[in-house]
């Protein structure tokens, strides 16, 4: 096999940040708009070259043991279907996705591991000139099937430490994080067709959020910047009911093939109240209205928006329990993502006390939904070549593997 020389690193590290949609899941996947924002918490990935005859994918928060592919079986896979390696992206066809099967079978019992490898698997033999050991390993702060954008993390994440493998984004030192916007681009864009194999139909908005960060209005690609976002907070609350997107997306496909006179209005519906969320913050923009003003527009779009969703058949009995709940506390919540289970979104209002937020989540905990608390509009994607004298990085890295939730200061610059 001719060997293709990869670029002189030792190592890279990758993080890329979950998403909270506050208005429009499901309608944007139709064309509608999407309000979203970047979250505080991310997902980390970790490559390098190894110079050996093994791929190995290591993803711990779905899958125990690692998953393991050798060069020959991926070089054959790759010349019996006419891969042809290139930076533009391209979806993976059902010929690939069939002939992938062989190599998927020690994962396929694993939930959600079978998705994740195929779109890792079509990436990495899309974009490798020539197959090469490399090692990756995935880790997320994120709850995982929760309705908070893991899979569009994960798939910032295995896109851009791809394309930095392959050369074809720069690799920054840790000290500078500048990305051109082409660059920025491409991983969106690769990103996107890894959406497309875990989801099978996705909007784009988890990915495009995951990758430029801060909050925007998001429809069809276009994005458009919402500064407002950030004055609004609320309590994202996990019903640990496993959802899966791609079902929840097929679910609300089929109920527009049956009902589509019902079903359209009201993805119309949904039109209209990310409208008025963007008027509400254009107006709290020019001083023409109040936060709290804008609070109280926010509360009955949280409400209807929760109901439409409802009625698309995606609320689950654990959602309407913490809307039940908060709403005894004068609070109003809906389901965010893909809903089926996953989690609920609670709009604070600005003079909502601590007092009284602490007393909702440990209400909300009493009932087994767990409680996060992290910051909405973080910056988008990151990659970065570790020092090649890495030691230190690599304790850190093994830290956060093991521990998941730690709070470490470096991962956090990257
Ligand atoms: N950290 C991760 N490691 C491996 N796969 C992941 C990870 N995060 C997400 N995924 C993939 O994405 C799937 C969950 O995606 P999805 O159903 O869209 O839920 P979410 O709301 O979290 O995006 C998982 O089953 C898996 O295939
Ligand atoms: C339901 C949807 O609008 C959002 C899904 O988000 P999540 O995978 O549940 O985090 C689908 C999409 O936009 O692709
Ligand atoms: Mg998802």
């Amino acid at each position: 096999m001719q060997e293709v020389a990869l670029p002189d690193v030792d190592s890279i590290l990758i993080s890329a940040p979950g998403k909270v949609i506050l208005f429009g899941e499901h309608a944007v996947v139709y064309g509608k708009s999407a309000v979203a924002a970047s979250l505080g918490l991310r997902t980390y990935a970790w490559m390098r070259p190894t110079g050996d005859q093994t791929v190995t994918l290591r993803l711990p928060d779905i899958c125990s043991s690692a998953i393991q592919w050798d060069l020959t079986a991926l070089s054959d896979f790759v010349t019996s279907h006419n891969v042809v390696s290139s930076c533009e992206p391209t979806s993976l066809t059902d010929n690939k996705e069939a002939a992938a099967q062989p190599l998927l079978k020690s994962i396929a019992m694993v939930p959600g591991a079978r998705q994740a490898s195929l779109a890792f698997l079509h990436l990495y033999t899309s974009l490798f000139k020539e197959p090469q050991g490399i090692e990756v390993c995935v880790r997320s702060a994120l709850p995982v099937g929760a309705g908070l954008g893991s899979s569009a993390s994960y798939s910032v994440c295995i896109a851009a430490g791809l394309l930095a493998l392959n050369g074809y984004v720069k690799m920054p030192k840790m000290s500078n994080t500048a990305y051109d916007a082409t660059e920025l681009k491409l991983v969106n864009d690769w990103a996107f067709v890894s959406e497309k194999v875990i989801h099978g139909n996705p909007s784009g908005v988890d990915n495009a959020v995951s990758t430029y960060g801060g909050a925007m209005l998001y429809t069809n690609g276009k994005m458009e910047p919402l500064n407002g976002f950030k004055s609004i907070q609320f309590i994202l609350t996990d019903t640990c009911v496993p959802k899966n997107t791609k079902a929840q997306v097929e679910n609300v496909r089929i109920r527009r093939v049956q009902f589509g006179p019902i079903l359209d209005p009201l993805m119309d519906s949904m039109q209209g109240i990310s409208n008025t969320c963007k008027d509400l913050f254009g107006a709290l923009e020019q001083s023409d209205i109040t936060l709290s003003d804008v609070l109280t527009g926010m509360e009955e779009l949280v409400d209807m928006n929760h109901c439409i969703l409802a009625a698309c058949g995606v609320s689950h009995p654990s959602l309407e329990r913490i809307r039940q709940l908060t709403a005894r506390y004068g609070l109003r919540s809906k389901l965010t993502g893909a809903g089926g289970g996953g989690c609920a979104l609670t709009l604070l209002r600005d003079d909502t006390g601590v007092d009284l937020i602490e007393k909702v989540k440990s209400e909300l905990r009493a009932e087994s939904f767990r409680c996060f608390e992290t910051s909405v509009g973080c910056h988008g994607v990151r990659w970065a070549s570790l020092p090649l004298d890495s030691k230190d990085w690599m304790d850190h890295w093994k830290h956060f593997v093991e521990n998941r939730n730690v709070d470490w200061n470096i991962l956090s610059n990257i």
